[in-house]
């Protein structure tokens, strides 16, 4: 489980993240959502400490890293997998080299037993037979499952996606977000993505933590959203026509 308590970032004299509480538990997705700008991104930043918040602790199961030494975090950094909005795969490396390189870097098994564990987690992203191909000659969702299949080579405890469906399709999105919620599920990660796609808050928002200029406005499951009388995320999600059809739809079903 990972836990936020009392964060607080600013930038100069203007302040982004304003006393923040949450927690995030083991074996389900959990999805950090807001207006542009809201603060979404400095907040996952300060919980995988790439920056580091001015109040507050980060717990991982209870160990704080805003005071770990720089040995102790880069420990808790193998313990962390990332997919980025870009997919950022190595262009000049086949799949299969893409998802060995954090098995070479941090890995002391043998290398017999590092192609296996590569090939298992190209294995079940579903992409084995793509396995030398360059990320130039795969679908931008094919990018993402191997960016999935390298961020959990290392058996991590912690993923975390930022904007993991920026430039897929819709049925390709949902791909994606299944096999995040499936993955979470099997290996019980603690999972955060920082998302705008509703399909996903509709689909997996197991957990969903709405932020609103920097501070924490409201939280519950995808079910809460369409009960919710909290008009600053009704606002927000139910924005578009379609969007609000289904609240209606979904209110009546649980009326009836
Ligand atoms: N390094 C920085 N220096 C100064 N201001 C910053 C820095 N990083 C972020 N900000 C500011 O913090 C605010 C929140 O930015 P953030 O990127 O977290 O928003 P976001 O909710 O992730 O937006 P989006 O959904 O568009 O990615 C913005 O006003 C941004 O300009």
């Amino acid at each position: 489980m990972i836990e936020i308590k009392g964060l607080c970032k600013s930038f100069e004299d203007k302040t982004v993240l304003k006393d923040i509480d949450a927690y995030f538990e083991n074996g389900k997705t959990n999805l950090i959502i807001g207006q542009s700008g809201s603060g979404k991104t400095v907040l996952i930043k300060c919980i995988v400490g790439l920056l580091t918040p001015e109040k507050g602790e980060v717990l991982y199961d209870g160990r704080n890293l805003i005071q770990m030494g720089k040995k102790e975090k880069n420990q808790l950094r193998r313990e962390m997998g990332m997919i980025f909005q870009s997919a950022a795969l190595f262009d000049s490396m086949s799949v299969f080299e893409n998802v060995m390189f954090p098995l070479n870097m941090f890995s002391n098994d043998t290398l017999r037993e590092r192609a296996r564990r590569a090939m298992f987690c190209l294995d079940r992203v579903n992409l084995s037979e793509a396995k030398d191909k360059y990320p130039g000659e795969i679908s931008g969702g094919m990018q993402k499952r191997v960016a999935i299949a390298r961020a959990i080579a290392l058996n991590p405890q912690y993923l975390f996606c930022d904007e993991p469906n920026s430039g897929l399709d819709p049925k390709t999105s949902l791909i994606i977000d299944d096999l995040i919620h499936d993955i979470t599920r099997e290996y019980n990660m603690t999972t955060i993505i920082n998302t705008h796609d509703m399909n996903s808050v509709m689909g997996i928002g197991e957990k969903v933590i709405y932020i609103y200029e920097g501070h924490k406005e409201w939280e519950g499951t995808k079910n809460d959203i369409f009960t919710s009388t909290n008009e600053r995320l009704n606002n927000f999600i139910f924005a578009s026509d379609l969007l609000q059809k289904v609240k209606e739809v979904e209110v009546q079903s649980l009326e009836g």
